[in-house]
């Protein structure tokens, strides 16, 4: 049975958060403040009309116009202070708004033009989630998070930031990934860095399915051995919705071979609705294909990709899911466990989280 939803009660729901770049989820007040010390010109110097022209620039139906907003957030991310600031800033923010488990990630390498070293960039942003774990308990909303250490897809670092990620895996780091624009930029290009990697049993996400079809989602499961998929919403090309319920009560449809494999192998699809609307990837939140991947049982997880690009959050992007496309709180509550049965942490720490956090949680706002 499903419940009816109290939208005033999501902010309270707990939330599970594995795609969230560091880069794309400051406070427009912060970016402000740090532009103007370090004098960096913005488009706009008011936060409130700032986080707008976020918004609106990131609205352009193109992922690689969609990537140039984040010159400006990259911009004010440079020095020490700044990093574990933007970090603290980020634990808090995402605690404030239920999130109690978070994977955050971001490039180390586009942070070094201020002198930092690789080590050193992933050092401040692990020193500024602790900081802002600790504020967050003190103040009431736990939050436990992870770094994701990404490397830039169109670069030719990946290697090093995989040794980079496993340098830190004690420290913070529990995974890693590549991004930047899909076309032109196949993953089986950072080969070396995915055998690396799974030489180390070091995890695995990968940006791929969003501006690009078929073979990056391909390549990524299949050659580079991807844990989960950044996105991966294109799946869809490899669905034919064929109308009507099937035997299980399920939509009937005809997955193809790649599909199938995506959903037997349980692979997770980190699902980004108002992101995608943005660059083009669905046409509205309505129509995104989040609703027919739940309903076909796809391993699917909800996430915001970038905070201030989308001008979103979590308890947003359940909002609209609630009102535009009929979900439920069962619905919110599947997604959230799915995210940490996905997530990147011991599957002992997952399971604690899911029984004595989520269940409980969702349980008190009636589902479950
Ligand atoms: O949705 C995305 N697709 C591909 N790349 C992305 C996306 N959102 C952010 N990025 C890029 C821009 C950031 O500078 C970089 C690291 O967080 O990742
Ligand atoms: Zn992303």
């Amino acid at each position: 049975m499903s419940s009816p939803v109290e939208l005033a009660s999501l902010s309270r729901a707990p939330k599970v958060l594995l795609h969230d770049h560091l880069d794309g989820g400051l406070r427009p007040s912060t970016v402000c403040e740090i532009a103007a010390e370090i004098g960096h010109e913005l488009p706009a110097t008011d936060p409130t009309e700032l986080g707008e022209w976020f918004r609106r620039s990131a609205d352009s139906g193109s992922l690689e116009r969609y990537l140039e907003t984040f010159v400006h957030t990259v911009a004010v991310m440079q020095r020490r202070q700044d990093l574990v600031r933007v970090a603290r800033e980020a634990a808090l923010d995402l605690a404030a708004d239920g999130v109690v488990y978070a994977e955050i990630r971001y490039a180390p390498e586009q942070h070094l033009e201020a002198g930092l070293t690789l080590d050193e960039v992933v050092a401040a942003v692990g020193e500024g989630l602790a900081e802002g774990e600790k504020e967050a308990a003190a103040s009431g909303h736990a939050i436990r998070t992870g770094q994701l250490v990404t490397a830039m897809r169109h670069a030719a670092r990946s290697r090093e930031i995989a040794e980079l990620a496993e340098r830190h895996r004690e420290n913070g780091v529990v995974g890693f990934d590549i991004a930047g624009a899909e076309a032109g930029f196949p993953p089986s290009r950072h080969l070396d860095a995915f055998d690396y990697l799974h030489e180390a049993n070091m995890h695995v996400t990968i940006h791929a399915g969003e501006a690009f079809g078929l073979p990056s989602i391909w390549e990524a499961v299949q050659v580079c051995g991807a844990d989960r998929l950044g996105h991966g919403v294109r799946i869809m090309d490899d669905i034919q919705v064929l109308g009507g319920i099937d035997e299980y009560g399920r939509p009937a449809a005809e997955l193809g071979k790649l599909a199938g494999w995506v959903r037997d192998k349980r692979i997770p699809l980190e699902l980004c609705p108002s992101s995608n609307v943005q660059t083009g990837a669905a046409s509205s939140i309505s129509e995104h294909p989040i609703g027919l991947l739940k309903d076909l049982r796809f391993r699917v997880t909800l996430n915001t990709d970038n905070r201030l690009m989308s001008g979103t959050s979590m308890t947003q992007e359940m909002t609209l899911l609630v009102e535009r496309a009929g979900w439920s709180l069962e619905d919110l509550r599947w997604v959230t466990i799915n995210a940490l049965k996905s997530a990147f942490i011991p599957f002992d720490e997952r399971l604690a989280l899911i029984e004595g956090v989520v269940k409980p949680g969702y349980a008190q706002l009636g589902a479950g």
